[in-house]
Order: structure tokens, then sequence, then C-alpha cells
């Protein structure tokens, strides 16, 4: 079951040392709850090195793509990338697609950079890509053209949803032309809304970014006599990151997620429960999702990415409007801060815990890879690095449950208003 497609039978020895069966499995949900119908029944493949390889690393090309936003780890992905096929199995050609998809097209990228040990050295200490990225699309039937024409065996693609369902196309694509490619997937985004996946690399030190902005936040609101704090945070479709930071600083009075669509105006609307606060506390700090209240904006065009994306309404500048208009209203002397910390939050360098992660995940890359397996992303769930089908992958959207202990931290941490968040 859900089993990972091979290009053929594995026969190199492998030459490492530790193994972990092909017939291993993990569930996906493994909770079971009285007198609820039981889970969906997913058993994943269990990542790590197999002991029979289907490429022999003497004559493997093997190449790298980072695409969509940016997000702390990236560096790090490609250094553990370069290294396991390196050291660990001896493959010594290995090339990085520069700037996304569109580098995957000779008559529109800059030319491949040879990946080696010495390249790749130092790149972790920095944030960004060493490969840079893109949004939008590249034509699958040149970009195919090109792997063929220089003979890659195996596309690490390093990316969100988009950028896994862009692999898909790619596979799609040799698969057709009869081309055996293995197109192994690395999750990456800070917004953490990857299906099968409880935490994406670079996640954690958003969060941590998030945080010290928070506390910043927090003092400025809390020096001056009603002081208002209002922080917008990334997050297109999910909240992770502002509830992950919330509850880090503890700090926050209101979180708004793109999960829970909130009530503005009213007795149990969100701007009667900021006066509330402000009476009783004479501060308060609020943290919105980049994604959160859409429905509340209204008129204007919907416009989209260059990946076709659709590009969140601007909920920071509307609710600083409305807050502002609210508390003139009312007569009730006020002082608001706006702080969007935007990019900050994802240009760093990735922090321990994420370079743990980062790391884990390449290397499971790499020994899916050679062991001839395709159309997967590396997985992790309950400590245990997983094969996610692509396709499997890409057909679900991970957000926030509200009936999870994150969420219910978060309620307990601000303490908001429940009235004024229904759902
Ligand atoms: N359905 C799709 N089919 C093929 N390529 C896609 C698809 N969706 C996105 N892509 C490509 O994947 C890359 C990254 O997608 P994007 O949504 O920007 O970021 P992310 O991978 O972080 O979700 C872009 O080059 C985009 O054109
Ligand atoms: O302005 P940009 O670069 O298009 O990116 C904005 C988006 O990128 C993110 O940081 C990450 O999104 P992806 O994972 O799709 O790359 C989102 O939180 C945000 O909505
Ligand atoms: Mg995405």
């Amino acid at each position: 079951m859900n089993d990972i497609p091979v290009l053929g039978t594995a026969r190199f020895p492998s030459p490492l040392t530790y193994f972990v069966s092909d017939q291993a499995r993990v569930l996906s949900s493994p909770i079971i709850t009285p007198n609820a119908p039981p889970a969906e029944d997913i058993r994943l493949e269990i990542a790590g090195p197999r002991e029979k390889l289907f490429f022999d690393a003497r004559t493997t090309r093997a190449a790298i793509v980072t695409c969509g936003g940016l997000c702390p780890g990236l560096n790090n992905v490609i250094r553990s990338l370069v290294r396991q096929l390196y050291h660990g199995y001896g493959v010594r050609e290995i090339l990085g697609f520069v700037g996304g998809y569109q580098g995957l097209d000779p008559w529109r990228g800059a030319e491949p950079i040879p990946l080696t040990p010495e390249f790749v050295d130092d790149i972790h200490k920095d944030g960004g890509s060493a490969l840079k990225t893109s949004r939008g699309p590249v034509d699958t039937s040149i970009a195919v053209d090109n792997l063929i024409r220089r003979k890659i065996n195996i596309l690490f693609v390093v990316g969100g949803d988009g950028t896994q369902r862009g692999g898909l196309a790619l596979l799609n694509e040799a698969r057709q032309r009869g081309y055996a490619l293995s197109v192994v997937g690395v999750p990456k985004t800070i917004d953490n809304d990857v299906a099968f996946v409880s935490r994406t690399f670079g996640y954690v030190t958003a969060v941590q970014e998030a945080t010290q902005a928070l506390m910043g936040a927090h003092t400025e609101a809390h020096s001056v006599h009603n002081g208002i704090s209002l922080v917008k945070i990334m997050g297109r479709h999910a909240g992770f990151i502002a509830a992950g930071a919330t509850i880090a600083s503890q700090e926050v009075n209101f979180t708004l997620v793109p999960e829970v669509p909130f009530v503005l105006d009213g007795e149990n609307g969100f701007l009667e429960a900021l006066r509330k606060r402000i009476l009783k506390r004479a501060h308060a700090v609020i943290l919105v999702a980049e994604g959160a209240g859409q429905h509340l904006i209204t008129g204007g065009k919907d416009e989209y990415d260059a990946s076709g994306n659709l590009k969140s309404k601007d909920i920071g500048l509307f609710l600083r409007e409305r807050i502002d208009a609210y508390f003139k209203q009312k007569g009730i002397p006020f002082t608001l801060r706006y702080i969007d910390p935007s990019y900050l939050i994802r240009s760093v360098p990735a922090c321990p815990e994420d370079g743990v992660l980062c790391d884990f995940f390449a290397r499971n890359a790499v020994h899916a890879a050679m062991a001839g397996k395709t159309g997967l992303v590396i997985g992790h769930q309950h400590d245990v690095f997983t094969h996610v089908p692509t396709e499997l992958l890409t057909s679900q959207k991970k957000q926030m449950d509200l009936n999870s202990p994150e969420w219910h931290a978060v309620l307990a941490t601000t303490g908001q208003n429940f009235a004024a968040f229904p759902g």
C-alpha cells in the first residue's frame, strides 16, 4: 500500500553499513479514538538506506533545484544532498540548476553549477539558496529534453506543494519518453502546510524570528498607555507560524489565522474584544497571519503570483485602518504600532533544530533516489522519516486542526474572546 514506484531492479550493493527494509511501513495516523471511525489506513514506506541500489554511482548524474519562496535551511539541504551523494555513495557528477524550474530551460536559465563538497562547504551558514530560486512555470518538454541531453538520472526538487507538483509533471513527461528519471522531493516551506510532514524545514526558524518580532511588539505596546501592537506574519493558507510564535512568546492577546474566519464588528466582534482588553490592561498585542480575514476585504481584483498562487489581500493594513477608526470613534486615546517582519523571518540561516531536520531530509532523499525510487517526497511524522508518493502528498492541503493541542494552546495563552472566533 502506497508503495513507491521504482525504476527497475536494484542490483548494485550499497557501500553503506546500515539498512532499512523495503517492506518496513509506518501508519500515517496511529491514534485510535474510542467510538470514532478508524482513520484511513495509510501505510508509508520508511525512509533510509537500502541494501541494494538501482544506480551505479560511477555512472550516475544527479541534479538539484530549489523552487518557490525562500526558506531557512535551503543551503543545508543542498549541502547534505551533495555530501551524501559524493562521500556516501561516490557520485561525482552533481549539477545545481540555477533559479528554480526556469533554470531547467537552457534558453532561459543560467548555466548549471557543478556541485562539489568544496562548493557546498560553507553554504549552510548563509540564508537564501546558493542555487537561487523562482516562482513560475517551465515548459516540461524543454526541461526534460535538457535533463536527457545532460544525462541526468536523479533530480532532487526542493520546494513546497507547487514544486512537488512541478516535479511530478517532469516525471510524467520523462515517463512518456521512456526515460528512467528518479524525481525525489524535499518538502520546504516556512508555512508548514505540507501534508504527511509534521514539520517542514525552515518552520522552526521562522517561528523563532517571528517570536523575536513579537517580543519587540510587546515592549512597544507595554511601554505606552493603551499601546496596541499589530504584527502581520507570513502564512498564506495556514496559521502554523502565527500559532507557534504565539505560544513561544506568550505575549499575544489575539491570534488571527486563515483557518478561523473571525467577526470584526458588533458586540461579539474582534474590535469590541480589543476595546475591552485595552480598557482592562492598557496594552495589547495582535498577531495576524497574512491569509486570515480574507472574507472581510471586499472589492478589488484577485491577483495571482507567477506560480498561480492567489495573493492574499493585505489584512494587516486593513486591520490597522479599522482599529484606528474604531478607537477614534469610541474616543479612546491609543498608540498603534504596525509591524510587518515580512521576508525577515525566512531569509535568515537555519536554526540548529532546522539544521538537523534538513540533514535528515536530504540524506534520506539520496538513499531513496540511489535505490531507484521515483515520484516521492520525503515525509516526517511521529519522528519517522517516510517515502510519500508525490501524488498523495499533493492531493492534500495541511491546515491547523482547530481541535489540536496547538490551537487550544493558542486560545489558552491569548485568552482571546471565544465568541469572536467561531469555528
Ligand atoms: N501544478 C503545477 N504543475 C507544475 N508546476 C507547478 C505547479 N504548481 C507550481 N508549480 C511550479 O513549482 C514552482 C514552485 O511553486 P510555488 O507555488 O511558487 O512554491 P512552493 O513550491 O513553495 O509551493 C514554480 O516554478 C511553479 O511554477
Ligand atoms: O512574496 P513571495 O516571495 O511570493 O512569497 C510570499 C509567500 O511565501 C511564503 O513565505 C512561503 O510560500 P511557499 O512555501 O509557497 O514558497 C508564504 O508564507 C508567503 O505567502
Ligand atoms: Mg506553496
